[in-house]
């Protein structure tokens, strides 16, 4: 087992190894948040037919026509209907946004511009033939290659689908994730707190951060540092594509999950990574079933998922995106404590005067969760950096919403 090594290693170790998750159909009502699982061609044209993107009148405008000009109205459309009465020269047409232009109109003047007297309308600004009216397939030709597979279904996404009439689409199934929180000093919340014990906040933050992505969660309760009420824990979880841990990573005595994992006959990929916080990280390999262990300390787990399971999570929900860009901030404050390691310091995104800068937390401590809470990025340090000065710029990911 290769012990201490760089995240883009380990991310490499694992991302090559897992695969999607199997397919399902799905109807579009419930597919949003979803990841596709086919490319989308279009069924059909968008709109389906020559439409007015005014209220107005539509006619056959000519070469010479005067100005103003007096026209005939023969046929009344509004959206949702349709005229076959064909439009000649000196006839209109009145019609409403939405409607299908009808056969011989090649243009549609705004109601604004024209005057009626009870059958007849007087063109004020009279319009070029081809004016105002919206193409049939403007925007989806059919055939049009819509969305590809791996795409994460958004808002807009599945209202396209919709727009072009399809209602059941194939996604990939939720990946489904097992959760362990191990450690006997911890209690879950309801209960009165024990001497030496504390409350376990992981489950609660990492079965946020996996809904939040998209899958579904198994959490299986506290589980003591013992080796075999960990394997118990880890079968009752036979059925999940990954399992993350927390706690019982290190070295101490009572850090178990390693072993566990390696009696459970895990292939353990690596252990520990060269980065904090979250160091004490582990991967392993069971079949299909991937096991990541992280660190118990509530930020040092947060921070090794977003960095590791995360992408892990996205090749095996299907997604095309499995990382996102990083890019450059400026450091809106300095940062003496850095050391040997690369660290990942989290940190607010503030703007001024129209760029991102990083504002690092205060407390950067491994178990200090509460400073997750504005934090929006994860600044990359990298090892034997010396101070972050202010100003400075140094690549980052996202890791929450703005609003978060
Ligand atoms: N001798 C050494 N000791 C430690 C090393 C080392 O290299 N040598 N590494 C340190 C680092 S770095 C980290 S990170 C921690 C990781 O330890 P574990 O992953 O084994 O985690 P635990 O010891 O079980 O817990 C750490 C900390 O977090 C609290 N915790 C655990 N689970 C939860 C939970 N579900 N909810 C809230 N809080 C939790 C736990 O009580 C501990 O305080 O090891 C260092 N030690
Ligand atoms: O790597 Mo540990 O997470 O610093 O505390």
């Amino acid at each position: 087992m290769k012990v201490m090594i760089e995240l883009e290693e380990a991310k490499e170790l694992v991302l090559t190894r897992i695969q999607p998750v199997e397919t399902e159909s799905v109807s579009l009502s419930d597919a949003y948040g979803r990841v596709l699982a086919q490319n989308v061609t279009s069924p059909m044209a968008m709109p389906p037919f020559a439409r007015s993107p005014l209220d107005g009148y539509a006619y056959r405008a000519a070469a010479f026509d005067s100005q103003p000009l007096l026209l005939n109205i023969v046929s009344e459309i509004p959206a949702g209907t349709f005229s076959e009465r064909e439009i000649v020269i000196g006839e209109a047409a009145k019609i409403f946004t939405g409607a299908p232009i009808p056969p011989g109109a090649n243009c549609v003047v705004r109601l604004e511009d024209t005057e009626s007297v009870g059958d007849e309308v007087t063109i004020l600004r009279p319009v070029l033939s081809g004016s105002n009216i919206i193409p049939k397939g403007e925007e989806i030709k059919e055939g049009d290659l819509l969305l590809e597979q791996g795409f994460y279904l958004t808002p807009p996404a599945i209202g396209l689908l919709a727009a072009v009439g399809l209602d059941q689409v194939n996604v990939y199934r939720r990946p489904r994730v097992g959760l362990l929180s191990t450690g006997t000093e911890l209690m879950d919340v309801g209960q009165p707190l024990h001497p030496s014990k504390i409350y376990n906040s992981n489950s609660y933050t990492l079965r946020g951060m996996l809904q939040e992505a998209g899958c579904e969660v198994l959490v299986i309760p506290i589980v003591a540092d013992q080796i075999d009420k960990t394997l118990m824990a880890l079968r009752r979880v036979a059925d999940a594509d990954v399992v993350i841990s927390t706690g019982g990573a290190s070295v101490g005595d009572y850090d178990v999950m390693r072993h566990a994992l390696t009696q459970f006959e895990c292939e353990m990929l690596f252990w520990k990574l060269n980065l904090k916080p979250g160091t004490p990280a582990s991967v392993g390999q069971k079949g299909k079933q991937f096991f990541f262990s992280l660190s118990g300390n509530p930020a040092a787990a947060m921070v090794t998922f977003e960095l590791l399971v995360r992408p892990a999570l996205r090749k095996l929900a299907g997604r095309s995106t499995i990382e996102d860009e990083r890019f450059l901030v400026k450091m809106a404050q300095g940062f003496g404590k850095t050391g040997k390691q690369r660290r990942f310091l989290r940190a607010q995104a503030v703007f001024k005067d129209g760029e991102i800068w990083a504002d690092p937390a205060l407390a950067q401590g491994s178990g200090i969760l509460r400073s997750m809470i504005g934090s929006h990025l994860l600044v990359d340090v990298p090892a034997n950096h010396g101070s972050v000065e202010p100003g400075e710029l140094l690549m980052a990911s996202w890791i929450a919403d703005w609003e978060h």
